[in-house]
């Protein structure tokens, strides 16, 4: 059983996929950590986000374990996946582990639930359910804000609406696989529900699919 979890920043696709991974029993793959970790690589390395051979070295020589970095969920490291991630050779570099994660979960688990931008669209294309979250923007940005402000990170609204926007019109309008719900996605707005509503109608669709492997 795979779920695909796609939408824009912010919108609660990694709450409800892990949820959905505690309640299913499912592998759980973030995978913007990985267009995170790469971006945050070449800003290490003293690169350019936007420049493809920095970019495609890095996701090249990306490891699991660079995803335990605690800056990787920065906007700067937001800001430069979403460079690293407009570029061919990135995403080809990535591909294979994230379709590895989707049909190899552990043994122990009933399937894979897998979050970010393309996933259903590109990644796991035939994956049994797929969702896309999303949510008025101003409503992400007020969730963003909140929790770098939880995280002691000082944040202005004005600042996180506009890298918002800034990154969503990026991810909608590059080339490679660009962020749109597949046509066979179930959308779910989360602008008016809470997390556990969000949850719930999340769960009734899986549950409407379920499948155990
Ligand atoms: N339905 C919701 N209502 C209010 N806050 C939410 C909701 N879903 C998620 N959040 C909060 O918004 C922030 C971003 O959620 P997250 O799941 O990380 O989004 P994404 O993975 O789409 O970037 C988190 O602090 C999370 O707790
Ligand atoms: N499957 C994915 C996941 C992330 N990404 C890119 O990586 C960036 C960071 O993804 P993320 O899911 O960590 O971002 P948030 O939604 O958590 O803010 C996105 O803005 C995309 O540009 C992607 O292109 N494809």
């Amino acid at each position: 059983m795979i779920v695909a979890i796609d939408g824009p920043a912010a919108s609660g696709k990694g709450t409800l996929a892990r949820r959905l991974a505690a309640h299913f029993n499912f592998a759980y793959l973030d995978t913007g950590l990985l267009y995170r970790a790469v971006g945050q690589a070449v800003l290490d390395a003293g690169g350019d986000p936007a420049n493809a051979d920095d970019a495609e070295a890095a996701a090249r020589a990306m490891n699991p374990e660079a995803l335990d970095d605690d800056r990787l969920r920065s906007d700067a490291a937001g800001n430069a996946a979403s460079q690293v991630a407009a570029i061919e050779g990135v995403r080809d570099a990535l591909l294979d582990f994230q379709r590895v994660f989707a049909r190899l979960h552990p043994h122990e688990r009933d399937g894979a639930v897998l979050d970010g931008r393309d996933i259903g669209t590109v990644v796991c294309p035939d994956a049994h359910v797929k969702l896309f979250v999303t949510a008025d923007v101003e409503e992400r940005a007020r969730r963003r804000a909140a929790e770098f402000a939880a995280r002691g990170a000082a944040v202005e609204f004005d600042q996180v609406l506009t890298d918002l926007k800034v990154r969503d019109a990026r991810d909608a309008a590059r080339a490679q696989a660009p962020l749109k719900p597949a046509a066979d996605a179930h959308l779910l707005d989360t602008t008016d529900l809470d997390i556990e509503a969000a949850f719930e109608q999340a769960r009734d669709i899986v549950d409407a699919a379920w499948s155990p492997d």
